[in-house]
């Protein structure tokens, strides 16, 4: 089962799990109007045939699906790429992942600059908005495998911060603004 918390502000080893003391958790749902990262349970073991990816797919048009795994035997360029999931970052389209199986951690930034800490583990599918502010890093378990989904052709481009001024996290903010008020 998934769950988020606020990080702490400790900027030791990234792989563990940095709760706050107390520990301050957030359902999907006060994720979703703090942050609009949507998630969906998924059958990992036949996510082909899972009907909720279809409808998924289907609705919102994902054209283009590929897999990764990250751990040092099987990415190349393991340790840059590693360096540049953890750089705080956005993108101009949403980044969609379902882990099949391993685990991490996708943290998002809220709009009170908190962290939020994401853990995903087998069946566990997140939509990151276009345009906010995240990272991703591997757990102490140093493995996870992920199908990718996209709407064309991927783009797979992250934009370090700052990158205020890209129309991608202006249109982000507005719908965060509409979120936090239904
Ligand atoms: C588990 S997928 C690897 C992380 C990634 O693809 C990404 O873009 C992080 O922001
Ligand atoms: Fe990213």
């Amino acid at each position: 089962m998934v769950q988020v918390w606020f990080m702490d502000s400790d900027e030791s080893d990234q792989r563990l799990q940095h709760k706050r003391q107390p520990a301050e958790y957030l359902d999907m749902q006060a994720l979703y109007k703090r942050t609009g990262v949507e998630y969906f349970k998924i059958n990992a073991d036949d996510y082909v045939n899972d009907k909720q990816l279809i409808e998924l797919r289907s609705k919102r048009g994902y054209s283009y699906e590929d897999e990764i795994t990250c751990s040092e035997q099987c990415l190349p360029d393991y340790l840059n790429k590693l360096k540049s999931f953890y750089t705080e970052h956005l993108h101009t389209d949403e980044e969609i992942r379902l882990v099949l199986d391993g685990s991490g951690y996708f943290d998002v930034r809220d709009g009170e600059e908190n962290w939020l800490r994401i853990e995903v583990i087998k069946g566990d599918l997140i939509i990151i908005p276009a345009g906010i502010y995240h990272r991703f890093t591997l757990d102490s378990n140093n493995y996870i495998k992920a199908r990718r989904y996209f709407i064309g052709e991927p783009v797979w481009m992250p934009h370090n911060r700052p990158a205020d001024k890209m129309d991608c996290r202006k249109a982000y903010l507005q719908d965060l603004a509409q979120l936090s008020k239904a």
